[in-house]
This record gives C-alpha cells, sequence and structure tokens, in this order.
C-alpha cells in the first residue's frame, strides 16, 4: 500500500501585510503606523493629497526605503528587512512615476534585461539557445499586451513619455510577479494609452497584488475594488471603493480638492469586488 502523500501546503491568501508602518525624515513623519492587508489578487488603490506619503510607503513595501517601526510581510515571510533586489526576485515589482528604461536599448532589450535578471539561472538563461528563444518570446509578449510589438526595435529612448511608461510595466509584468506596485501608472498617458493601461492591468492573472497610487479617479473607479485613503501619512480610511468615496471625511480631505473628477466614480472596481466594512481613521487601517 502506497502512503497516501501528505497535503500541499495551502497557498497564502495574505500578498502584502502592512502592519504599523513608520517613516521618518527628520521631525516629519512621511508614514504614520499603517497598517494594510492586501491579499491575493487585490486590486487596491493608494489615494491622498499631495505628499500624503504615498509614494514613501510604495517604496518601503519595495524596500528602496527601510521603515523606522512596522513590519512587512510578503506572502506570508518576513521583508522588513530584505534587499530591494532580493525582494524584487521573490516577486515584488515596482513601477515608478517617471519610466526607467535604459534608453539606449531597444524597447526588446528592456524587457530582456528585466527578464534575465528575474531568471533563476541567469548564467544559463542567456547560453543555452532555447531559453534564450522563450525569454525573447515571452518579451515579445509582454511588449504586445502593451502595445509596443511594433517599436520592439526602436530605441527606447525614442518613445514617448507614455510609451515609455508603457514599457516600464512590460518589463514589471515579464517575470510574472506576485504583487505590482504601481505608481500613478497613468500620469502623462494620452487618452488611448491610458485604455491601453486598463486593458493590461484588468486581464492581470488573479494571483496578482496590485496596489495602485493613482490620482485619477476615474482610473481608480475602473480598476480598484479596495481604496485606502492616506493624510499626512495616516490612514483615514480604508475599505470598498464606493462606500469609501462616500465618506465625507474622505470627500473632504481629498475627493472635493481633486481635479480629475467633480463626482466620486460610480463603479466599484475591475471585479464589482465584495462588501467589505469600512476602516474609518484609525491610526492603523486594514484595507482589503
Ligand atoms: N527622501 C526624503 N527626504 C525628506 N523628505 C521626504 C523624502 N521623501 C519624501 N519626503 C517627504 O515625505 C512626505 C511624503 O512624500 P511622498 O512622496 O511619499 O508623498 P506622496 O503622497 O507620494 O505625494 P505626491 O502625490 O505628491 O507624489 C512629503 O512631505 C515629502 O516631502
Amino acid at each position: 500500500m502506497t502512503p497516501s502523500a501528505a497535503p500541499a501546503a495551502a497557498p497564502a491568501a495574505t500578498a502584502l501585510e502592512l502592519t504599523g508602518l513608520t517613516r521618518r525624515f527628520g521631525s516629519l513623519t512621511a508614514v504614520d503606523g499603517v497598517g494594510l492587508d492586501l491579499p491575493v489578487g487585490a486590486r487596491h488603490a493608494l489615494i491622498g493629497p499631495n505628499g500624503a506619503g504615498k509614494t514613501t510607503l510604495l517604496n518601503l513595501i519595495a524596500g528602496t526605503e527601510r521603515p523606522d517601526e512596522g513590519t512587512i510581510a510578503f506572502l506570508g515571510r518576513d521583508v522588513t528587512r530584505t534587499a530591494p533586489a532580493r525582494r524584487s526576485r521573490l516577486g515584488i515589482a515596482r513601477s515608478f512615476q517617471q519610466p526607467t528604461a535604459v534608453p539606449d536599448l531597444t524597447v526588446l532589450d528592456n524587457v530582456l534585461l528585466a527578464a534575465w535578471q528575474h531568471h533563476p539561472d541567469r548564467r544559463g538563461a542567456w547560453r543555452r539557445t532555447a531559453r534564450r528563444e522563450r525569454l525573447v518570446a515571452t518579451a515579445g509578449e509582454r511588449l504586445a499586451d502593451v502595445g509596443l510589438a511594433g517599436v520592439a526595435d526602436r530605441p527606447a529612448g525614442s518613445l514617448s513619455h507614455g510609451q515609455r511608461r508603457l514599457l516600464d510595466l512590460a518589463a514589471a509584468l515579464v517575470a510574472r510577479p506576485r504583487a505590482l506596485l504601481l505608481d500613478e501608472p497613468a500620469a502623462g498617458l494620452t487618452d488611448r494609452d491610458v485604455v491601453r493601461l486598463l486593458d493590461v492591468l484588468g486581464a492581470l492573472d488573479d494571483d496578482i497584488a496590485v496596489l495602485l497610487v493613482e490620482h485619477n479617479t476615474e482610473v481608480v473607479a475602473r480598476l480598484a475594488r479596495t481604496v485606502t485613503v492616506l493624510v499626512t501619512g495616516r490612514v483615514l480610511a480604508s475599505g470598498p471603493v464606493r462606500e469609501v468615496f462616500e465618506l465625507p471625511e474622505v470627500r473632504s480631505a481629498y475627493l472635493d480638492a481633486a481635479t480629475t473628477s467633480d463626482t466620486p466614480p460610480a463603479g466599484d472596481g475591475a471585479g464589482g469586488g465584495a462588501a467589505q466594512g469600512v476602516a474609518k481613521a484609525h491610526d492603523s487601517g486594514t484595507g482589503r
């Protein structure tokens, strides 16, 4: 009789778990005791006025800033002290407000570079023809996803700002990350590029958790199921987009001042997430 196989370990249900995250710059507390749980498959937006601490929070998760207090867990593993490159290889991908593609490399080579950096066998990946061809094919697919297949052989520096941001997205996605941190992905994009961005992000697999910093409330409404509002580094509210956007304190702190939309969006995000309670104005809030 063959012994029955041990049950497989249950996959982590939480992609990112932030607990009491605090980051100070001198006397300024840019991120102040933030708590946030992002389940696997989350589509979560981070909004707030300028200087609220949104980018700093992304930096803390990506590892380019270190917290003064608090912890960060990724898929159940404490990564608070893990170096950014290692976090990236573990599956935390990041896009920046400004494009980061290497201008002298071709569009395809930029995506290949990202694929190669994340490959578990970097030497072998490039030396073996079959693997190299697979990398090139995958890079080409990601470029096609973001509408850049037709310019794959052009230097990245010759692309428009919006195209370079889409190129960054292709590079972020090529290694199949499990958490995708996007810093204002729609900023500087043409209407056509925004449609492309929405299509690409809307088609992402459910095993990727997306955390999106975005000022454009229409983009938030289209992509996010849940949202956290940060004000002066603290969580003002966190929960389903529609419910949070209707809170008077959120309207007065942020939405009424937002230039992109006069009215709160009516949609409830890409997947129309399940109703969940709205966490309000605590020192640390939890958003799903
Ligand atoms: N490296 C730094 N040194 C000192 N202060 C910093 C540093 N990085 C950020 N800050 C300050 O921390 C606060 C939060 O900045 P952050 O960029 O995180 O805000 P934000 O919400 O992303 O703003 P925006 O919407 O304008 O991008 C700001 O007051 C900013 O000036």
